[in-house]
């Protein structure tokens, strides 16, 4: 298991080792022992997540549950290609309303591990993309919350407007966002890393 830090402190890359051979490839790809060893224990996982988007340019986010159902999630991409974008959005925190991405690819077999107080969304790099995800919470539609994709500054790598959902177009900006997050200050395993 590779763990690689990214620029926002808490957001990690995860790459679980794959054995390979002439038949293909098998892959442990979640362990909370193999984390646990390397010195990360993430909170426990409650519901996994799998959606389908059928479009290059398809873009889903940028979304949040709030407390008391904030979600932690461990992203991966089951097939096909997609740039994976955490925001924080905890109030008070250094790195408040930056952000980081990471290409995830059925081919490189990376995984984000994005913490509660981030926000979280997608773009996909190839038609028939799937995305499946672990979360620390369940789904709570009550706390479900968003904020317009284009309002961070992101660069998706992406030429003119993805697909949205009503939804998500109709999200409102970071700037007219009040976030329910406040900074508690860095997670436990960033010292250990
Ligand atoms: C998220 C979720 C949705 N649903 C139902 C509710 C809707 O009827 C339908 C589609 O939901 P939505 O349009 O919110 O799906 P996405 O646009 O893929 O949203 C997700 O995409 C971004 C990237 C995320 O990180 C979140 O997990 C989630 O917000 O699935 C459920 O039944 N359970 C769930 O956990």
């Amino acid at each position: 298991m590779q763990i690689q830090k990214t620029s926002l402190p808490g957001v990690l890359v995860l790459v679980p080792r794959r054995f390979g051979d002439d038949r293909g490839f098998f892959c442990e790809s979640w362990s909370r022992k193999t984390l646990h060893d390397a010195g990360l224990d993430l909170p426990e996982f409650v519901q996994d997540n799998h959606s389908l988007s059928a479009a290059a340019g398809t873009l889903r986010g940028l979304h949040f549950q709030a407390p008391p159902h904030a979600q932690g999630k461990l992203v991966r991409c089951g097939r096909g290609r997609l740039f994976d974008v955490a925001v924080d959005i905890r109030k008070g925190s250094p790195t408040y309303g930056q952000w980081t991405g990471c290409e995830l690819s059925f081919e490189n077999g990376r995984q984000l591990w994005i913490p509660a107080g981030f926000l979280h969304g997608f773009v996909t790099r190839e038609p028939d993309t799937e995305i499946l995800y672990k979360c620390t919470d369940y789904y709570a539609p009550d706390c479900d919350g968003s904020v317009v994709w284009d309002s961070i500054g992101i660069d998706w790598g992406i030429a003119g407007r993805p697909i949205l959902s009503a939804k998500d177009a109709a999200a409102p900006s970071l700037n007219e966002f009040d976030s329910p997050f406040t900074y508690e200050g860095p997670f436990d395993y960033e010292a250990r890393l």
